[in-house]
């Protein structure tokens, strides 16, 4: 008989059950691997034994108190054979009019309930399309987190969740239940989690959120903030992006605006690489240059980092001991990149930089400065390129608007650029040293001033 259906079931002499599981194409043989069997058989073939009786399929194990349970009524076999688990509260009951084969749980703390996935359930595949997708998290709105820390965090900062798969009872216990409220709850195998997790160790919790709006988040910051921002200027790599989330927070920066152009800072490897900055300080995305400003409360001054002079702020500084520019052709950021609507130039080329080539371009002219030397001493914003081309025209020009620096790390002789995350954990870390030191002159400065008015 079994070969009649697949031709691969293989009968032992001493193992005559065969089964087929829920899912067609997977047959588990033997009485041993039923005993594993979480599924509901869909088909179970039992041959007649040596003796002429029919052998009976074992069951799946169940709980104590799973069979209680059942004597009493409350839950059905199949849903108790389907989905034996020995850590379930007490109070379930099977069946909804929308998913038949869903139980629903309750009293995980009052009025909250979860839902079984049922077999066939698309809902936790559906995940891998909003974390794959940019234009799915765009269109729907959602994004998804994976993981307790980076979902008690958005919690925390009044993230909306809308679904919560949970592999275990032990894992949703660890969220703050009475945030959960208004979210759909499923709980999931594990295994069904493994398939779908982004990560390499599954913590067994994903869940769905509303995408946030940076201005409506409680950010609980604890340590000294400085008025620094981070401005991201195209930059592609989500590696790259979620460390500089990352620097950005822990050099207590006020907020990070992303260019359009950008990747998107939801996507799981920004996530991976931010470590739960997302949560830690407002992340403003997708903004054109003209918006960048808007974002700015009270006057800022924006510098750009500039990894393109190392040569001539060498030639330069033979000169004088000063770094500075001479010339149009200096300028060797120009980005050529299809983002850039106002595109005037391509790379400079120091043999045809003649006046009348350059004839109605309008150059940003700025001051180069060593990262080390003075820069932040008033609110700043800090631009970092993407890894590709470098720094946009509009950077610039609002660099030279605000009376902003070209800010270089001077590297060894040879090697081209830093990776932008270096570079922009460099000057982050130095601006907040800038920063903190007037700070805390301005401070005892209006504190003696204080102490010496009369009372
Ligand atoms: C990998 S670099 C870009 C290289 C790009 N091919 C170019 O021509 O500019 C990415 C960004 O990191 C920053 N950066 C890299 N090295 C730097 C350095 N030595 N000094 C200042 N900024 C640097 C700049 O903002 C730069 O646009």
């Amino acid at each position: 008989m079994a070969a009649l259906i697949k031709g691969v079931i293989r009968l032992f002499p001493t193992e005559r059950n065969a089964f087929l599981s829920t899912r067609s194409d997977i047959i588990v043989e033997s009485k041993r691997f039923v005993r594993g069997l979480r599924r509901k058989p869909v088909r179970v073939l039992f041959p007649e034994n040596d003796t002429g009786k029919v052998v009976k399929p074992p069951q799946p194990p169940q709980s104590d108190h799973h069979a209680a349970e059942q004597k009493m009524g409350r839950i059905s076999p199949g849903a108790a054979r389907r989905h034996p688990d020995r850590s379930d509260p007490v109070n379930t009951r099977s069946g909804t009019a929308k998913h038949p084969h869903v139980t629903v749980t309750k009293d995980l703390i009052d009025g909250l309930r979860y839902e079984r996935a049922f077999p066939g359930d698309k809902r936790l595949s559906k995940l891998v399309s909003v974390a794959r997708s940019r234009t799915f998290r765009e269109h729907q709105g959602k994004i998804l987190l994976e993981g307790r820390r980076l979902i008690c965090d958005a919690l925390e900062a009044g993230a909306r969740p809308q679904m919560v798969f949970f592999s275990s009872l032990d894992r949703l216990q660890e969220l703050p239940l009475d945030k959960l409220r208004g979210a759909t709850i499923v709980k999931v195998k594990f295994e069904d989690i493994k398939i779908w997790s982004d990560v390499v160790t599954p913590q067994g919790v994903i869940a769905i959120f509303a995408r946030p709006d940076p201005s409506r988040l409680n950010f609980s910051r604890r340590g000294q903030l400085v008025p620094l921002s981070l401005i991201c200027d195209n930059v592609r790599d989500p590696g790259n992006l979620g460390t500089m989330l990352r620097s950005a927070a822990a050099a207590g920066c006020h907020d990070i605006l992303l260019t359009k152009g950008c990747v998107d800072a939801w996507e799981p490897k920004v996530l991976r690489a931010a470590m739960g900055a997302h949560f830690q300080l407002p992340i403003y995305a997708s903004l054109e240059w003209h918006e960048i400003g808007n974002h700015f409360s009270k006057p800022v001054t924006v510098h750009v980092a500039d990894s393109s002079h190392g040569h001539h702020l060498k030639r330069d500084a033979e000169d004088d001991g000063t770094p500075k520019l001479s010339k149009p052709g200096d300028y060797g950021w120009v980005d050529s990149s299809p983002y850039r609507k106002k595109m005037e130039y391509e790379e400079y080329d120091s043999d045809s930089d003649s006046e009348s080539e350059n004839e109605g371009i309008s150059l940003p002219r700025m001051e180069t400065k060593l990262y080390h030397e003075n820069w932040a001493q008033s609110p700043t914003a800090l631009v970092v390129g993407g890894e590709t081309h470098g720094l946009s025209m509009e950077a610039v020009q609002l660099a030279e608007k605000t009376d902003g620096y070209r800010l270089f790390i001077p590297v060894v002789p040879g090697v081209d650029s830093l990776n932008s995350a270096m570079a922009a954990s460099i000057l982050l870390f130095e601006g907040r040293r800038q920063l903190l030191k007037l700070l805390q002159t301005t401070g005892k400065k209006r504190q003696s001033k204080a102490e010496r008015k009369p009372s």
